[in-house]
């Protein structure tokens, strides 16, 4: 059984009424993110349109890791919504109110209304690189080779 892993989370006033975000299923990775729109303002993503959807959350994690925002497959089959930068980061340092930037990809609008969840956000850990540069790196079988070079 993975180990829990506590992060401080605030709801800020306009997402003070929507529960907060859990893990739908004993052992799902994300944590699904729900939309703080104003509930008498439904945000309209026209077709190829995209927005900035507030969540109403803060969080701060600890230190080594990052959260992902990443799309819902279920949005993105049936309506072709999905997380534009996916997966979005969210640094450990990152105070600010946690958004979505989502991108109507299908032929209709799409109506995105409060509480609706739209995005979920998954924790992982993250490692401090240290770049250290050198004249030459090690060898390896492959080389340079990629982009399709093992072949289709
Ligand atoms: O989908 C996202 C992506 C980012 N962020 C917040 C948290 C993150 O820590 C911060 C910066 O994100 P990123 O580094 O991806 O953006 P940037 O364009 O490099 O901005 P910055 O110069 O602020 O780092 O914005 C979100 O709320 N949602
Ligand atoms: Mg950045």
């Amino acid at each position: 059984m993975t180990q829990p892993l506590s992060i401080a989370v605030t709801r800020l006033d306009h997402g003070r009424d929507l529960p907060l975000p859990r893990l739908e299923t004993q052992a799902a990775a994300g944590l699904d993110l729900a939309a703080a729109v104003p509930e008498a303002a439904p945000l309209i993503l026209a077709p190829g349109a995209r927005a900035l959807v507030p969540t109403g959350l803060a969080i701060a994690l600890p230190d080594g890791f990052e959260a992902q925002i990443r799309p819902r497959s279920g949005l993105a089959f049936k309506h072709g919504v999905t997380v534009l930068n996916s997966p979005g980061t969210i640094d450990a340092d990152y105070r600010g109110e946690v958004k979505v930037l989502l991108i109507n990809h299908g032929d209709a609008a799409f109506t995105i209304t409060r509480g609706m969840r739209i995005a979920q956000m998954v924790v992982a850990p993250v490692t401090a690189p240290l770049l250290a540069e050198v004249d030459a790196l090690p060898a390896t079988v492959r080389g340079a080779g990629g982009f399709g070079s093992t072949g289709a």
